[in-house]
């Protein structure tokens, strides 16, 4: 397994930024003054550059979101029981979630992936089981998982990035669904970019004041009791993330690795985007973030990455909700650059040249 993880890591290029220069040509003899798109000129250069082409192809599009349990949800960090886990998987396999909404409205195939859910699941239409184990242990006391287990999460992710890109999919998008997974990725984006987890810490699923100073005290135990495991990007994620982020990591390395752009989701799918990052920079140049979520430290973490979010719509609530929103803007910017007429093409003339 860590050969075939070195192996993944070592496969993941930059992009070729030579063809910045054709492609903004293409941009600015679109019919339009120069730079009026704005922001979407701006995805489309990224969208063609990360796909290595000038003449991008955007059909098919595809949201995997994965679920897992965690341990420390025992420690009271979330609004809700863990059983709602399982529970929203069933949901989201019966199409009620409001994943399935926003995922059919872009035009998104969704797949819903158990990597880690406390619970047995029949074989469904719609979900994949690919179970590493019951809920990952307790951060507060230990690591949430074992290397092995980490890679193995990491793999199933890389894994259906590398599946959708053989049937075909040009552009992905990450979610989740894990009952008190905010802490987690709450103490990842403190360790992985050095931020106090005072000022990262939010609310979640909603829980009120008293216990978002609870939240903060297990996130700084978390953070103290696994210090020893938190000296590299890879050591970090497998102590103090969960089965679901590490898979999220994988997804956005095994795309990156195909040369698949991927729209990240919200504060939790940013964590295992960060993760992703830190073990392989180059992975930023296959990367949208698709919304700056209402989680309190989601804004920080974008300002610590240099990352400006396609949309701002207070949504805080994960399964990749926000990454099919975007991917709808995605879907605009790279239309609008392969069908929109040229200056030439439709005999209309230039901006005058002022001299
Ligand atoms: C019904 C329901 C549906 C959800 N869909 C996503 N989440 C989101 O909330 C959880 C994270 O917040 P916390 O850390 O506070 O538990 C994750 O499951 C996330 O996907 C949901 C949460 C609930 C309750
Ligand atoms: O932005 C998210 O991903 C998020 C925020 C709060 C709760 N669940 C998910």
């Amino acid at each position: 397994m860590l050969e075939q993880f070195e192996s993944l890591l070592a496969g993941i290029r930059p992009v070729d930024r030579s063809l910045a220069s054709v492609i903004q040509a293409h941009l600015d003899d679109l019919t339009k003054p120069q730079g009026s798109l704005g922001r979407l000129e701006e995805i489309a250069m990224s969208y063609a550059l990360a796909t290595g082409s000038p003449v991008p192809v955007l059909d098919k599009k595809k949201i995997c979101c994965f679920a897992a349990d965690h341990g420390v949800a025992a420690e009271g960090v979330s609004a809700f029981p863990a059983e709602v886990t399982p529970q929203m998987v069933y949901n989201m396999v019966q199409g009620g979630a409001a994943i399935n909404v926003l995922s059919k409205h872009a035009g998104a195939d969704l797949d819903v992936v158990d990597v880690g859910v406390n619970h047995d699941f029949p074989d469904m239409p719609g979900l994949i089981r690919k179970k590493v184990g019951y809920g990952s242990s307790n951060i507060a006391s230990g690591p949430a998982m074992s290397e092995t287990e980490a890679l193995q999460a990491i793999l199933c992710g890389a894994g259906l990035a590398a599946d959708a890109h053989k049937s075909g999919y040009h552009l992905l998008g990450t979610g989740e669904m894990g009952i008190a997974n905010t802490t987690p990725a709450t103490a990842l984006f403190s360790v992985l970019l050095g931020v106090s987890p005072e000022t990262i810490t939010g609310k979640g699923t909603g829980i009120d004041d008293v216990r978002l100073e609870h939240k903060k005290t297990i996130i700084r135990k978390a953070i103290e009791v696994n210090a020893s495991r938190c000296s590299t990007p890879f050591g970090t994620l497998a102590a103090l993330g969960g089965y679901e982020i590490a898979a999220i990591s994988g997804f956005v390395l095994g795309a990156a690795s195909c040369r698949i752009p991927v729209v990240v989701d919200g504060f939790i799918s940013s964590s295992g985007a960060v993760a992703a990052l830190k073990m392989c920079p180059a992975v930023i140049d296959y990367l949208f973030f698709s919304h700056l979520s209402n989680e309190q430290g989601h804004r920080a973490v974008m300002r610590e990455l240099g990352a400006r979010p396609i949309l701002d719509l207070d949504l805080r609530l994960g399964e990749g909700t926000g990454a099919a929103l975007a991917m709808q803007v995605i879907d605009g910017a790279v239309k609008l650059y392969n069908e929109m007429a040229t200056f030439s093409s439709a005999k209309i003339s230039e901006q005058e040249t002022s001299n």
